[in-house]
């Protein structure tokens, strides 16, 4: 059974004045637990709105999208909500903590939304997952006493403390320094390995995009398979080079 299968998938959008603009194409994509999955492509290629689409917070205008072989089209708005929230895990480059809130009351929260034991052991169910991520020692640190990579593994911890099946990772380390972007990643890589799940990470970056073992590129809404980073699909990344 597949964790998630994308079968012809467009997405279409309407625009006011303007005809309407097919932003994906023929998207054909099956991900299965244990995936490592990358994909990148040229701003403006379509990867947000691929990972919308695979995080099941938009939907395909044609095409299929099917999670644990169910058509998502089949679910309630409810069942889908409640599939995201236990089911897929979210790593943006920007941390989006909640500012006034601790370490352990962030990565609490998604719990808030859990059930059974997972609701009534939260604190201690958090608490063990910052400890993963090397942050025992900070649960009572608010985010703006935390570094950037500090503040990405409480997000990761965040993301990852209900158990995801499928974690989707949007430009992960974009904000991070490339040695804290590399113990990131190695991390996320970890805890994904510990539970089995799929990871797939939308990047510009060549060094994050390696470390998948199924690559892909998106060029003007397709997607193709493959390594090679031509200029079609990585982006150069604008860097002040000392003489
Ligand atoms: N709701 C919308 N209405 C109109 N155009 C849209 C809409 N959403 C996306 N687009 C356009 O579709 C294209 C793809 O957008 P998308 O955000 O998926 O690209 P991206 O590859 O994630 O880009 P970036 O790397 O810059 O974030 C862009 O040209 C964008 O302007």
């Amino acid at each position: 059974m597949s964790l998630l299968h994308l079968e012809g998938v467009t997405r279409t959008v309407e625009r006011p004045d303007e005809e309407p603009l097919t932003i994906l194409h023929g998207i054909d994509l099956e991900v299965d637990s244990g995936d490592r999955i990358s994909v990148v492509g040229r701003s403006g290629s379509g990867k947000s709105t691929l990972l919308n689409i695979l995080g099941l917070l938009d939907a395909p205008s044609t095409g299929r999208i099917a999670i644990h072989d169910r058509d998502v089209r089949t679910l309630s708005s409810a069942h889908r909500d409640r599939l995201r929230g236990s089911e897929i895990g979210f790593i943006f480059q920007q941390f989006n903590l909640l500012p006034g809130r601790t370490a352990l009351e962030n990565v609490m929260t998604p719990l808030l939304y859990a059930h059974g034991a997972s609701f009534w052991r939260r604190e201690s169910i958090a608490r063990a997952m910052l400890e993963r991520v090397g942050l025992g020692h900070r649960l009572d640190s608010k985010p703006d006493r935390l570094s950037g990579g500090e503040q990405q593994r409480v997000a990761i911890a965040r993301s990852l403390v209900r158990g995801p099946r499928l974690i989707l990772a949007d430009e992960p380390t974009g904000a991070l320094d490339l040695e804290t972007g590399e113990a990131v990643m190695s991390m996320i890589d970890e805890v994904a390995t510990d539970t089995g799940a799929a990871l797939v990470t939308i990047t510009h970056d060549p060094a994050i995009a390696a470390r998948a073992t199924r690559h892909y590129r998106l060029i003007a809404g397709r997607l193709f398979e493959g390594a090679e980073m031509t200029d079609d699909a990585a982006e150069t990344p604008t860097v002040a080079v000392a003489p």
